[in-house]
């Protein structure tokens, strides 16, 4: 006979808890017979779905949001979700909190499926310690994730809470490191992606920081290391947490967040998007989609309207920008293309598409943003994008038109070089099929850094439009010619006019893809209307693509 030891929850005749939580306190169980164990165990799990009573779940709602079950529900296919350590609770008696043991502990953790594709989640309760996070709370994220890891499945985390519980000292902050070490170990082994719906303090920053997502709620979510509060004690500044850590402080200054949703669904909906261009696992390639458009025969025989407007789309003037994201659309199944860090250093773009079903990652100049220059935040934003693509079996596709790194103090003073690098660094570890178009320009070590044939690209092509150079004809001009411009100064020539003549020889001669086409550093030279096909079936290339690398530890990149 099972004898049932635990005061709050085991006398012989507690009342029963109908589903739905009400509770009808005329039933009895008698937990000696069988129906009785049963109806317990029913009463346990009722309670361990609103651990502490449903005027906690009201108030989360009357706030807009919802409960860290419902988000689970609302992210995974419906009925898959299977919880694990539901009745677990914590063992602390510090402060008062034998007598306050929530069944779940403030988090619900389990696994289920998304689009039918096998995933561990967890979902942090606020309403229990503030979603603290203490011994058991800890411990149920350690297992889930372990189970991800050994299973090869997405994590995703859905994060609100303060932290480190303050009752369990440094028990607490051991588990913490548990959980980091194990998003250092899963880092590059399973994607791992985190959600932050409410306010996110202390350790519940720094496990999403090391993931490879992180998506936040506009005006919902905050992530800080300390609050307004302490920040106000410790430097005196006054702050809002908004303005601290609100999801566009994330998106714009700090590049944490990689996605501003603008609701709950919203962030819930991007990250099932996200992972349907992911695989489950580094060992694994993302899922095929059938193709819209399938491609039929020669670049010639496939072209279709999109392509054709392609062959229009650079304009004649050099420094007349275009949208890039024109070309994409364009280059793309169904013109979709899902955009990571969509508003931070909108001068390069990043995110995930397919061609012909299978996935790849794009990164692209930008011309409408600072002529589509590379600065420190674009290189760390895309650097980032390619590690990401290159860790989870993901091709990259580069478009490129950039006339250099940005030049400035600011800049040199803030690590242009060594944050650069991250850039180069990224493109030439990363051993994905990786496909380069030139549509414009591509000067100087931009050129290098953005796909080149040189650091490791596979296919490269380039647009009769590109101009490929150390630098721009006036930069050029000015170093080259200096001497005759000066002569011509003293001579009383019209200095202008010549600027212009030695520009446009400058030019004719060496802006063009063909002296970079003569050594092979590009494979073709293509109509812009081509691209599609040639990246179509670049891609169908480079699936079988092997490379063998020299046995390391793990490389250095410049952090
Ligand atoms: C490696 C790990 C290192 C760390 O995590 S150290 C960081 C420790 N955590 C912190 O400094 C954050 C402290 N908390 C806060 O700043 C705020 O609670 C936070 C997160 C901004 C949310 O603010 P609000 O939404 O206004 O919520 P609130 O302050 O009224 O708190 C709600 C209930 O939660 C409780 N709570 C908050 N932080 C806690 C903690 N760390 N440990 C245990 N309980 C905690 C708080 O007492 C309150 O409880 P109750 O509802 O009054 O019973």
């Amino acid at each position: 006979m099972t004898s049932v030891t635990e005061p709050e929850q085991t006398s012989p005749e507690a009342p029963e808890a109908t589903p739905g939580g009400n509770s009808e306190a005329a039933e009895t169980i008698d937990i000696h017979t069988t129906a009785g164990k049963l109806a317990d165990l029913r009463r346990r799990l009722e309670e361990s779905r609103h651990p502490v009573g449903e005027a906690a779940v009201a108030k989360v709602h009357d706030k807009g949001k919802l409960t860290a079950r419902e988000r689970i529900e609302q992210l995974l296919d419906d009925g898959s979700f299977v919880e694990l350590d539901a009745l677990a609770r914590h063992r602390s008696t510090n402060f008062g909190l034998a007598d306050n043991r929530p069944l779940g502990d403030g988090v619900v953790t389990g696994y289920g499926t998304i689009d039918g594709r096998e995933v561990c989640v967890f979902s942090q309760d606020v309403t229990v310690f503030g979603g603290s996070l203490g011994e058991v709370y800890g411990e149920k994220i350690v297992k889930v994730m372990d189970l991800a890891i050994k299973t090869g499945r997405p994590l995703i985390g859905i994060n609100e809470g303060a932290g480190a519980r303050i009752q369990e000292g440094v028990v607490s902050l051991g588990l913490y490191g548990e959980i980091f070490h194990r998003n250092v170990r899963a880092s590059g082994v399973i994607p791992q992606i985190s959600l932050i719906m409410g306010p996110a303090a202390g350790g519940h920053v720094y496990s999403p920081a090391l993931t490879d997502f992180v998506v936040m709620v506009d005006q919902k979510s905050q992530m800080f290391v300390t609050g307004p509060d302490v920040i106000k004690t410790v430097t005196g500044e006054e702050v809002t947490m908004e303005e601290l850590g609100g999801a566009h402080t994330h998106m714009v200054k700090s590049g944490v967040a990689h996605y501003v949703a603008n609701s709950e669904d919203d962030a819930l909906d991007y990250v099932k998007e996200l992972l349907s261009f992911l695989p489950s696992n580094n060992r694994g390639e993302a899922p095929r989609f059938p193709s819209p458009a399938p491609l039929h025969g020669s670049a010639e025989e496939s072209l279709t309207a999109d392509d054709l407007e392609l062959d229009t789309i650079i304009p004649d003037s050099p420094n007349q920008p275009y949208d890039m994201h024109e070309v994409i659309r364009r280059i793309v199944d169904d013109s979709e293309f899902l955009e990571v860090q969509a508003q931070r250093a909108m001068n390069i773009l990043c995110g995930f598409a397919r061609v012909e079903g299978r996935s790849v990652g794009i990164v692209a100049n930008q011309p409408t943003q600072f002529a589509g220059t590379l600065d420190i935040a674009a290189s760390e934003k895309a650097a980032r994008f390619v590690r990401t693509c290159d860790a989870f079996n993901v091709p990259i596709l580069t478009l490129v038109d950039v006339p250099g790194f940005l030049p400035g103090t600011d800049q040199e003073f803030n690590g242009i070089i060594r944050r650069g690098a991250k850039l180069l660094y990224a493109y030439g570890e990363a051993t994905v099929g990786k496909i380069t178009i030139i549509t414009r320009k591509a000067y100087g070590g931009a050129y290098d850094v953005m796909g080149s044939k040189h650091m490791g690209a596979d296919v490269n092509l380039a647009w009769p439009t590109a101009q490929i150079a150390v630098m721009g004809a006036s930069g050029a001009v000015g170093f080259v010619y200096r001497r005759r411009l000066l002569e011509a100064a003293k001579n009383g020539e019209d200095v202008d006019a010549l600027r212009l003549q030695l520009q446009q020889e400058y030019e004719d001669t060496l802006v063009n893809p063909y002296m970079a086409a003569e050594r092979g550093y590009l494979d073709a030279v293509i109509p812009p209307s081509h691209t599609r096909w040639q990246v179509a079936t670049a891609l169908r290339l480079l699936e079988r693509k092997v490379v063998n690398v020299p046995p390391k530890k793990h490389g250095n990149i410049p952090l």
